[in-house]
């Protein structure tokens, strides 16, 4: 049995727009609009699309925070709106632009006021406790108030605390978002011990292509209110025809500089940037321009994920 499972869910919220100075009409906006979708035990899902598309309004009736308009709608075999007691059990959510800790209590009483709320018995919480303690590094931080801790730690904090209840699902909403590399790469490689280890279900929401890209197999892309892409992230890449840019920058400025396997598209005095398909690896193409042009530095950039499905679109009509 799917461990998330929705069919035919809409979700409408109905707005009162100014169509006048003074006139206000009525407007039924459809933020969900027919979704029909499962999620096995075990998968890592990223669920993307751009910002209006209803990601969050499908996330708030998975955690039964809004009601469906209508459609049926299972998490861990609970209807969300109807027991959410019993689903608070079985799910863990992590906001990335919010926190569920106490702003002003150390970590530590957090943790033991989560372990209160949902009941943990003693030895497990002690054991989970360990565990991410150990896994995200926060033997340091758990006597320190929520609020001087920076936004990475902070992150890593909220992460335990989804976790120490062992739920079967997490649902993550922009968890890098505003984080250094070095956080974004120690908060993915928790996620995948999860998700890989412990088996935990993860539903993903993010704007980073990186996330999906290390984390899930599975990549839905939603628009409007509607599944649009289901399938792998190469997929969704080969849908939009999706490129990486990879910006060069020269010892000295001159002309678009020559690569097999990338074109440039933009040239900045030393600065050049040079497209390929997202597919393809960089390393021929850095080895290629290092071998013919004395460097000063390069990097990397992936696509926006506004802009693969921008090209989606331009390729494939949605009907
Ligand atoms: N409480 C509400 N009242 C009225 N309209 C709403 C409400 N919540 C969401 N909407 C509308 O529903 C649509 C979907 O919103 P939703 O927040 O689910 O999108 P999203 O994909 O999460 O976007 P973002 O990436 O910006 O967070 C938008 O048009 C939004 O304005």
């Amino acid at each position: 049995m799917p461990l998330i499972d929705l069919h035919d869910v809409r979700r409408s919220f109905t707005v009162r727009a100014k169509t006048g100075r003074l006139r206000r009409e009525k407007r039924e906006i459809r933020a969900v609009d027919g979704l029909t979708f499962s999620v096995e035990a075990g998968e890592c899902v990223g669920y993307i699309g751009p910002n209006g598309a209803g990601k969050s309004t499908t996330v708030k009736m998975l955690t039964g925070i809004l009601v469906p308009s209508s459609g049926r709608l299972k998490v861990a075999g609970v209807d969300p709106a109807r027991d959410r007691t019993r689903l608070a059990q079985r799910i863990g959510v992590v906001f990335g632009q919010r926190t569920t800790l106490w702003w002003d209590l150390p970590l530590r009483d957090s943790y033991e006021l989560a372990r209160r709320i949902y009941r943990i018995p003693a030895a497990r919480y002690r054991a989970n406790l360990d565990r991410c303690v150990e896994l995200l590094d926060l033997g340091a931080l758990l006597d320190t108030p929520v609020r001087q801790l920076s936004l990475g730690q902070r992150m890593r904090g909220d992460l335990a605390a989804a976790l120490l209840h062992d739920p079967q699902v997490l649902y993550l909403d922009e968890p890098t978002i505003g984080l250094d590399v070095v956080s974004k790469a120690r908060v993915r490689e928790f996620l995948r011990e999860v998700n890989t280890r412990q088996g935990t279900t993860i539903l993903l929401t993010t704007h980073d292509l990186v996330d999906i890209e290390q984390l899930c197999r599975r990549v839905m892309v939603i628009d409007h209110g509607r599944v649009v892409h289901d399938g792998d992230l190469d997929g969704l890449h080969a849908a939009g025809e999706s490129e990486r840019t990879l910006v060069v920058d020269l010892a000295e400025a001159r002309p678009a500089i020559e690569v097999p396997g990338a074109r440039v598209v933009r040239v900045d005095g030393p600065r050049q940037w040079l497209a390929f398909p997202a597919q393809d690896s960089a390393a021929p193409i850095v080895a290629a321009v290092a071998a013919r042009y004395p460097l000063a530095d390069l990097s990397v950039r992936e696509p926006a994920i506004e802009d693969v499905i921008a090209r989606m679109y331009a390729k494939v009509p949605i009907g």
